[in-house]
């Protein structure tokens, strides 16, 4: 039996952390949408998110070294100063060693531009013991100033590992590990480990990645949600409310979880050309187009995009 008891781990008034992984829209002729990309980046941060770029969302396991370096170069000069998370992602095989080299590469990259490296897993990182994951760790932490650790179902990669509670622990004792994103879709996996986290170590930042319970932030998650980039204003303004004790918290929520719950439906991956739908239908980027190599949703969906986006409007201005 669990010994955790939700009901009394919710956090009033509580200021969250959002992060958001930032949306790579493309052109109909197929090339990057980088103007698109800028406007995303900047109202991102105008809303007070922090922008989490060559994500899943930012396609960084299709995109190549220059579309990566080039979406670093112009993060950093919008973001001027403010903090943002630049994705580190070893693309590996099955049975493949860690590639400490491949990640120390990266992480540099992320860091000569200003940014705080989040480490995807790999097949060679998650594939050894608990005690081998726990030293690649240890051995990337000293290329970096500070980072985050990510954790994947395997419903989503299959190099994707959810970590024992007891190498969570570890993990967490690592000085300059910042936080960790927590992508299980499971509820109570995540609620173990904010346990954890205020007994061990209350600054460490359990990053929700659960679009299907975006509430996660009501028990002390906070999070990097790819939802949220679909309308960074309304999360944070659903996040303010929070902070505030203002009961209309709940209906944003509602309405932001309606549409997280419809994105992230069967197929996941489709979520990126839902995202760039519903940002086209906002006019805030110029197609609905995807990355080519990225699955679709139907043209069916748009219509009740609309309903969605005229709802969420509809509720803002009540504001
Ligand atoms: C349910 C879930 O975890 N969703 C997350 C997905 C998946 O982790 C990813 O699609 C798996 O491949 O990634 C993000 O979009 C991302 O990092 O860009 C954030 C989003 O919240």
């Amino acid at each position: 039996m669990s010994t955790i008891h939700p009901e009394k781990m919710i956090r009033p008034k509580r200021k969250i952390t959002g992060m958001s992984a930032i949306l790579l829209p493309y052109q109909a002729d197929g090339q990057i949408d980088w103007t698109g990309f800028d406007g995303h980046v900047v109202s991102t941060l105008d809303a007070g998110l922090t922008p989490a770029i060559n994500m899943d969302t930012g396609y960084a396991n299709l995109i190549d070294e220059d579309t990566r370096t080039e979406a670093l170069r112009r993060t950093q000069e919008l973001a001027s100063g403010r903090s943002y998370l630049g994705g580190v992602f070893v693309g590996d095989q099955s049975g493949a060693d860690f590639n400490a080299d491949a990640y120390a590469k990266g992480i540099q990259a992320v860091q000569s531009f200003g940014g705080t490296p989040i480490l995807f897993q790999s097949f060679g990182l998650t594939s050894g013991s608990e005690d081998d994951i726990f030293n690649a760790y240890k051995t990337l932490a000293q290329h970096c100033d500070s980072f985050y650790a990510f954790e994947l179902g395997q419903m989503f990669a299959p190099f994707g590992k959810i970590y024992s509670l007891d190498l969570y622990k570890r993990l967490m004792g690592i000085g300059n590990c910042l936080g960790a994103k927590h992508s299980s879709l499971d509820r109570s996996l995540e609620w173990q480990r904010i346990e954890l986290r205020d007994q061990t170590r209350p600054e460490f930042l359990v990053l929700t990645g659960n679009d299907l319970a975006i509430d996660m932030v009501m028990y002390g998650s906070d999070y990097l949600l790819g939802l949220s980039t679909f309308h960074p204003a309304a999360f944070a303004a659903r996040d303010r409310m929070w902070a505030e004790g203002d009961e209309r918290f709940y209906q944003l929520n509602d309405l932001l979880q309606y549409l997280g719950t419809f994105a992230f439906r069967d197929p996941v991956p489709a979520y990126k050309h839902s995202a760039a739908m519903f940002l086209k239908l906002r006019e805030r980027i110029a197609t609905n187009q995807t990355h080519p190599n990225s699955p679709t949703r139907p043209d069916s969906d748009i219509e009740i995009l609309k309903l969605i986006v005229r709802d969420l409007d509809t509720y803002l201005e009540t504001l």
